[in-house]
């Protein structure tokens, strides 16, 4: 999918903007606090209902306005077009697809995948175990149209297991919340080894053309219960310390990977521009894997993620976006230090005060 136009109403401090964007870089360039993460947020509404950002997301109506109104156009790689709008007020959403009102807003995320890219990024390799969790789902939401059911079903029976453990329930509890656990834990557990190797197998031709260096990286598991034995077996067995703790201790919620090169780097030692590299890299990766099994491109949202990257890094990164085929949007306030020659080829769009102008 790819935007053709986007059209913003009193959101943040955006009163009204519309941008026709290209099928490839769109780089929206102003000062701190101009409205460009404003702009990526409009299409984070499209995306989810929600603002991307992990700070400061709430407060998305305009001040002093009481509704706010996004609009897309997308073309689809077979060329079918889609209007999608969703406009908020204080207490209520009403999504469209093609101008008739969505039943459920899920509806209309389907129609708007994008990933957004925050500026420390590299806290998916630096930070909590959760976000590499979340970035797995993140692929398998869009291509298992099973796997957000079975998913929310296993959050559900957890729920219910950790209450019969911290309530001193009987046995028998807990055996018919394990057996529905172990269901469907094993087959999350299956969706997501297999996502994992998927993106390995392109990591390791995607990555050494950004970092050469540290040679093939290797994604390895890490199951959340011992593999020697299966999951119902490892809920059995741990019963009497999750008694003791009051929760789950092993299970699918406990998954989680961890990165490591060929030349013995550990994802923890990555410097912060290394690991933003990596982080990147794995956002285009998992967008490729989404294309292989939907045929269709997602769109792509970085914000500010070029600071901290040398000149030769941000060259290597913007190459990688062109080449990846992927509709991307761009932040960044320094706009010198967009490539002017290149600038030439890409559309950049000038944020000042809430205001969008496309620059000549
Ligand atoms: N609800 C709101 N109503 C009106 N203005 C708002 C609201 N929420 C935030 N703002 C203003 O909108 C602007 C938000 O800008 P945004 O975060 O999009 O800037 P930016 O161009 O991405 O800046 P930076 O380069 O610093 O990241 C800020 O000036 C902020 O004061």
């Amino acid at each position: 999918m790819r935007i053709t136009t986007l059209r913003i109403e009193n959101l943040r401090i955006i009163q009204e903007a519309e941008l026709r964007l290209e099928p490839g870089l769109n780089w929206l360039v102003g000062p701190n606090g101009a409205g460009k993460t404003s702009v990526l947020e409009a299409c984070s509404l499209l995306a989810s209902g929600r603002s991307f950002r992990s700070v400061g997301s709430s407060n998305l109506l305009r001040a002093g306005c009481e509704r706010s109104t996004v609009f897309a156009e997308l073309v689809s790689v077979d060329d079918r077009v889609v209007r999608v709008g969703l406009e908020r007020d204080a207490n209520a959403y009403r999504g469209r697809v093609d101008g008739v009102v969505v039943r459920t807003l899920s509806e209309l995320f389907s129609h708007f995948p994008m990933v957004f890219v925050e500026p420390d990024s590299g806290q998916l390799l630096h930070g909590p175990g959760e976000l590499r969790r979340q970035f797995v789902d993140w692929g398998l939401f869009h291509v298992e149209p099973d796997f957000l059911p079975i998913w929310r079903r296993y959050q559900r029976a957890l729920q219910q297991r950790n209450s019969v453990l911290r309530s001193g329930g009987s046995r028998e509890e807990l055996l018919a919340w394990n057996t529905g656990l172990a269901d469907d834990g094993d087959r999350l557990h299956h969706w997501r080894v297999e996502q994992i190797r998927r993106i390995e197998s392109v990591l390791q031709v995607t990555l050494p053309v950004l970092m050469p260096d540290l040679g093939q990286p290797e994604l390895r598991v890490r199951s959340g219960w011992l593999q020697s034995m299966s999951l119902i077996e490892a809920l059995a067995n741990a019963e009497d310390s999750d008694r003791r703790v009051g929760y789950s201790t092993v299970g699918p919620h406990r998954f989680g990977w961890t990165l490591r090169f060929k030349d013995g780097t550990e994802q923890q030692q990555l410097s912060r521009g290394q690991a933003k590299l990596t982080a990147l890299a794995l956002w285009l990766v998992q967008l490729q894997v989404f294309r292989q099994r939907r045929e269709q491109a997602p769109m792509l949202a970085l914000d500010d993620v070029m600071a901290e990257l040398d000149p030769n890094n941000q060259r290597r990164v913007v190459d990688l976006l062109q080449s990846s085929g992927v509709q991307t949007l761009l932040t960044r306030a320094d706009s010198a230090a967009i490539d002017l020659q290149s600038s030439e080829k890409w559309p950049v769009f000038h944020v000042e005060q809430g205001r969008v102008q496309r620059q000549l």
